[in-house]
């Protein structure tokens, strides 16, 4: 017998959730709760739940309910699912930062029923379900905060179905959490709008704009209201990472009107070094594979011939990202392979192609 799941909200987080559910054999039933009728039966159709229910009716026989509406609706959803779940179940969420669900866990569940706080480390710059995702958190990092005292029996049951989409769970309490993501995630996004908002102020600047400005700027497309909450919910965390930042934006402007080069130089070599120390080939802070760079004609199917090279050698491809296209002439594209052996044999079957490869 598998679990009954029901997943509260079926937006980017939910119904990608969902999809990565769907076919587990430790999943027996999957039911959706959203409160906009028609997320609910596009959610169906799409195949992320089976079917929709209530709140009430959706979570009265779960045994996992994962709570992925926005923050600001947390609160009243936890009060109001509090006195009809059953003893035993898990309770988890999906939100940016923790400290402040953990609390409102602690505050309206009742004895036997645990509250686990959870946040994968993974999104998308799309709203709603139609940026649902069935590998959106494959290889991602999965914070999982654990109430002091909690058994080991919800944990598993917990673990074990997040294990089904692929990603990797860490846990840690919440305040190191809201600390951790306040250098990670949340002043990084600032970092983006300020990057957008300074450069609409001359336009036509970003008619200049390359892949140095897209790839700081990226997270600045994502859902604004989203981020308003977050900012809002770790407010102390995001000021104290604002206040360090501004700290180092202010030291590069001194070296800079002081004409200190050395300085300057320190700084950047001191960048470009911790930069380059953050393992890549996997996303977030999991272990890199070997990396090789190839660049490829801009043509349709040019990705699933590389696919099909490597695929046809025995190499399986862990990880994908298009580094530079340059229209009409080529692109830059990093693969990841799960060794050495791997990266040298895949650079060699590359080259016998022609095609221009190497090991990073
Ligand atoms: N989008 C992202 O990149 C990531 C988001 N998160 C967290 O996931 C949570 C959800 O984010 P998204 O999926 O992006 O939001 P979304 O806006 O795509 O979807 C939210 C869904 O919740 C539903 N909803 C609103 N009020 C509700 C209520 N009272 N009961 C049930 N459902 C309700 C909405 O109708 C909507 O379908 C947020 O708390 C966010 O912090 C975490 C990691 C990444
Ligand atoms: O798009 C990206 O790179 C993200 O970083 C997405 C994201 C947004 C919010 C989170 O709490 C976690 C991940």
């Amino acid at each position: 017998m598998g679990f009954v799941v029901t997943i509260v909200g079926l937006g980017v987080i939910g119904a990608s959730l969902g999809l990565a559910l769907k076919d587990s054999p430790l999943v027996e039933e999957l039911i959706g709760v959203d409160p906009q009728d028609h997320v609910g039966k596009e959610a169906v159709a799409l195949g992320a739940v089976r079917r929709t229910e209530k709140l009430e009716a959706g979570i009265e026989n779960a045994d996992v309910v994962f709570l992925c509406c926005p923050l600001e609706r947390l609160e009243e959803v936890i009060k109001q699912a509090a006195p009809v779940l059953k003893p035993g179940a898990v309770v988890t969420d999906v939100g940016s930062v923790k400290q402040v669900v953990m609390e409102w866990f602690r505050r309206w569940l009742p004895g036997g029923v645990y509250g686990i706080g959870g946040h994968p480390m993974a999104g998308s710059e799309r709203t709603g379900l139609a940026g649902a995702d069935r590998y959106l958190f494959e290889n991602a990092v999965y914070v999982l905060v654990l109430p002091p005292g909690t058994p080991s029996g919800p944990f598993e049951t917990l673990s074990q179905l997040i294990s089904c989409t692929g990603a990797k769970i860490i846990t840690m309490d919440a305040a190191q959490h809201d600390r951790l993501v306040a250098t990670a995630s949340h002043l990084p996004h600032l970092a983006a709008v300020a990057l957008v908002n300074q450069a609409g102020k001359a336009p036509e600047a970003l008619g200049l704009a390359g892949g140095g400005f897209r790839d700081t700027t990226r997270v600045a497309s994502s859902n604004p209201a989203m981020w308003e909450e977050i900012f809002m919910f770790n407010r102390e965390a995001v000021l104290d990472q604002l206040d360090g930042f501004i700290g180092e934006l202010n030291r590069l402007r001194g070296y800079i009107a002081a004409a200190d080069r050395q300085r300057l130089r320190q700084e950047l070599q001191a960048a470009q070094a911790l930069r380059e120390s953050v393992p890549r080939g996997a996303r977030g802070a999991l272990p890199s594979a070997c990396e090789i760079i190839t660049v490829v004609l801009d043509r349709p199917g040019v990705i699933g011939y590389l696919g099909t090279v490597l695929g046809e050698g025995g190499i399986n491809i862990v990880d994908i990202e298009i580094l530079r296209v340059r229209e009409g002439d080529g692109g830059t594209i990093r693969l990841g392979v799960p060794s050495v052996e791997d990266g040298e044999k895949a650079v060699k079957l590359l080259r016998d192609q022609g095609i221009k490869a190497w090991m990073r």
